[in-house]
């Protein structure tokens, strides 16, 4: 509905605030929901988006404040608007912070012009040697920038201005080079197998539909998955519109953007916190202007501005990297499957180890189901074995077993590449002294620091506190006394490097000294086989090609397992699933040895059996009977606080104050598993109910009613909540 000068409009700001603000239209405007206003809020300009509500109506009071101006940007489509109100509902967090996320860019980039120069065939006043320089490079006719020209004629670019004020060369403005330029569906189409063309049918027939529809891509390990999605996304460009793919590691994953190119002829636009914010500027107008034709992104490309979206692509949807921890704690995945349906579009989940939550939707006839069970090409799935820590143990002080210690040794002596995988960063999970027991803790959180030997540091892995690691132990002042208790990937890789000393070996850790340029050229290199043996965390479980590489080691198989966590045994399995899945991509077969002190455990017998069938079976019946996600909601609320007490009595109050209703369980509230974290105490209430209820309802009926926060207690709501730490 359209607001004309003098009458109101409201206004979403971009604050922890779930309401609107009323603002009365000014002179010379009209405007409509979703325009992009900027206004005063508290002495303070602001960006915001006229939302809908009440507007329109005569401002009759003086004192309401104006609207200062429409920016000249994309207005929030009304397809956003929604999904923002769907996220916010869902997620119970203000509708102003889930709006920030949609309104990453609003202010129009500056499209500078490039400024290319060419000879007009005047001849200089006067021709210096550094000025003849210039006219002959000049020569070929042709328009050159001046950066270019300057290097070509080793001139300074005075000498480019002086030709100019004489008028020998002239400056041509050329409209900036587009920032995502037009992938070429026709530009190398793959041959696909049987299995794959007619999985890449289905797809391509979903998006020739144009109406929602939600289907799992579930394909072995190395089946090929990135193939039969493509060609949905070029069907989508054939069309004229534009497609999200969606990806975890995003800012690692050169190979993904290479094989685009390899498909489409060029790479993707990217969106990630990595990208410079000019580019991400001029990105997210030309999304607005429905230029951009896909865009491969994390999680916040959900909130991107898309004028024309068709089709949306989760891969290796069963990623945990998907929910977002903090601010509004949504998850990617099912955020796309609501986004889809908005917009009566299709959507993709891909994986070759579904979550839980898609395979009983699929199960249950809610998505489509495409089955791809066996490798491209002909290649095998790798053999796994377990290695029985209880009667192969290593040698003391030492972490890889004999039988995995022969498999790698035969591996590199083959010229084949060899993985080490322990999901755990630094040197030594504890520390302590041998002479007094004292253990190092972060200060601020309820956590062993962990030693970094290449940082020389004791760190915490939840807020990132550093300390020198001493000489001598703080509590009992014996000096050289520290001991490292357990293996991180640097305590391996020192095990390593005394076994295979003439052997290419490589870290790869998040926390690699160059950051993430780094990290993607040592990926880069393992993939073209430059690595002998990769010593790595999860970061090189996710979605790599590595073709030369036959041999994974798991090194704690059983890491993941007996936490509390209700999705332990389900991560862990895909976890496993994904790392010894990057095992024999290539012409030669690949095996797997999982080290574990439980064998028998489903999760070992599903990798060594290969039946993952029978495992997700197990599990969702599990999760069936004790009512557990997907059959079972779950929220929790997290109180926390400076000080402990107060902190525990208002959870208690909390509790005290939960309407009674016989479907809802509420439990606790118990101290969170880190009970503190940076520095502040921290109490869990978690809330159970079956599927139907209308749980964020109920929380927030209970949450208005209840006892007011005060001081410095906060409460955090996390609706299907993925981390119980
Ligand atoms: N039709 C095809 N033609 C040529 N090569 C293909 C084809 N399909 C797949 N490949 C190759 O097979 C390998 C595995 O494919 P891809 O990475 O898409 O598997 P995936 O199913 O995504 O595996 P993962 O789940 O482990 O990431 C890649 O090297 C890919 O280039
Ligand atoms: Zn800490």
């Amino acid at each position: 509905m359209m607001a004309r000068p003098g009458e109101t409009v409201e206004v979403l700001l971009p604050v922890a605030l779930d309401r609107t603000y009323t603002y009365r239209v000014p002179f010379g405007i009209e405007l409509m929901p979703g325009d992009v206003v900027r206004v005063a809020l508290a002495g303070r300009e602001t960006v915001g988006v006229v939302w809908e509500g009440d507007g329109g109506l005569p401002a009759s009071s003086n004192r309401l404040r104006h609207v200062e101006e429409r920016l000249d940007a994309p207005p929030l489509r009304a397809d956003m608007r929604r999904f923002v109100e769907w996220v916010a509902g869902w997620t119970l967090a203000p509708r102003g912070m889930v709006m920030r996320m949609a309104l990453r860019a609003p202010e129009p980039p500056e499209e500078r012009a490039r400024l290319v120069y060419r000879r007009t065939g005047r001849e200089p006043e006067r021709l210096t040697a550094a000025r003849s320089r210039v006219l002959a490079v000049l020569a070929d006719g042709l328009a050159h920038e001046k950066r270019a020209l300057v290097e070509a004629a080793g001139v300074s670019p005075g000498v480019i201005d002086a030709l100019v004020d004489q008028g020998a060369v002239t400056p041509i403005a050329l409209p900036p080079a587009p920032v995502a330029p037009p992938p070429d569906p026709g530009f190398a189409a793959a041959r696909l197998s049987p299995a794959q063309a007619e999985a890449a049918a289905a797809l391509q027939q979903a998006v020739a539909a144009r109406r929602f529809s939600a289907t799992l891509l579930e394909g072995v390990t190395g089946a090929g998955k990135t193939e039969v999605y493509f060609e949905a996304v070029a069907e989508t460009v054939r069309q004229g519109g534009q497609a999200l793919i969606l990806l975890p590691e995003i800012a690692l994953t050169n190979q993904f953007l290479d094989r685009f190119a390899a498909r489409f002829g060029v790479r993707p636009a990217e969106w990630h916190s990595g990208i410079a914010a000019k580019k991400r500027t001029r990105l997210w107008h030309a999304i607005a202007k429905g230029e951009a034709a896909v865009v491969a992104g994390a999680r916040s490309a959900l909130f991107l501005p898309f004028a024309d979206l068709r089709l949306i692509v989760v891969d290796e949807e069963h990623d945990s990297a998907y929910k977002q921890d903090e601010g509004p704690r949504y998850h990617a995945r099912d955020m796309a499957v609501v986004r889809a349906r908005l917009l009566d579009a299709p959507v993709v989940l891909a994986s070759a180890t579904p979550s839980i939550e898609s395979r009983v939707n699929a199960d249950r006839g809610r998505y489509g189901h495409i089955l791809l069970p066996e490798r491209f090409g002909g290649r095998a799935l790798p053999r796994i074995e377990a290695v029985d820590m209880r009667v192969e143990a290593p040698e003391r002080g030492r972490f890889i077993a004999p039988r995995l210690l022969a498999e790698v040794r035969r591996t590199l002596s083959r010229g084949e590449q060899a993985l080490l995988f322990l999901n755990r960063r630094g040197y030594a999970p504890l520390t302590l002294c041998r002479h007094c027991g004292h253990r190092f803790q972060c200060p601020n959180c309820t956590a062993w620091l962990v030693e970094h030997r290449f940082r020389k540091a004791l760190m915490c892995h939840h807020c990132g506190h550093a300390e020198p690691v001493p000489r001598a132990c703080p509590a009992c002042r014996t000096e050289d006394a520290l001991a490292a208790c357990g293996p991180g990937v640097e305590r391996i890789a020192e095990e390593v490097a005394g076994l295979f000393p003439d052997t290419h070996t490589v870290i790869l850790s998040s926390d690699l000294f160059g950051g993430t340029e780094r990290l993607k050229q040592e990926l880069e290199a393992v993939a073209k086989g430059e690595v002998e043996l990769v010593i790595g965390t999860q970061l090189v479980a996710k979605g790599h090609n590595f073709p030369h590489l036959t041999l994974v080691g798991v090194l704690d198989a059983d890491l993941g397992l007996g936490t509390g966590d209700p999705r332990a045994a389900e991560r862990t399995f895909q976890l496993l699933g994904q790392v010894t899945g990057r095992a024999g991509r290539g012409e030669r077969p690949g095996q797997a040895l999982l080290q574990t002190y439980d064998p028998g455990h489903p999760v070992m017998q599903a990798m060594i059996s290969g039946d993952r069938a029978a495992f997700y079976e197990r599990e969702i019946a599990m999760r069936a009977g004790a009512g557990l996600p997907p059959f079972g909601r779950m929220a929790a609320l997290t109180v926390s606080d400076v000080e402990r007490a107060p902190a525990e009595a208002f959870a208690r109050a909390l509790v005290q104050a939960a309407p009674r209703e016989a479907a809802i369980r509420v439990l606790g509230p118990a101290e969170a598993p880190i009970a503190v974290l940076r520095g502040r105490h921290r109490f869990r209430i978690l809330l159970q109910a079956p599927r139907e209820v209308a749980l964020q309802d109920y929380i927030r009926a209970w949450l208005a009613a209840g006892p007011k926060l005060r001081a410095q207690l906060a409460l955090d709501i996390d609706i299907d909540p993925m981390n119980f730490a």
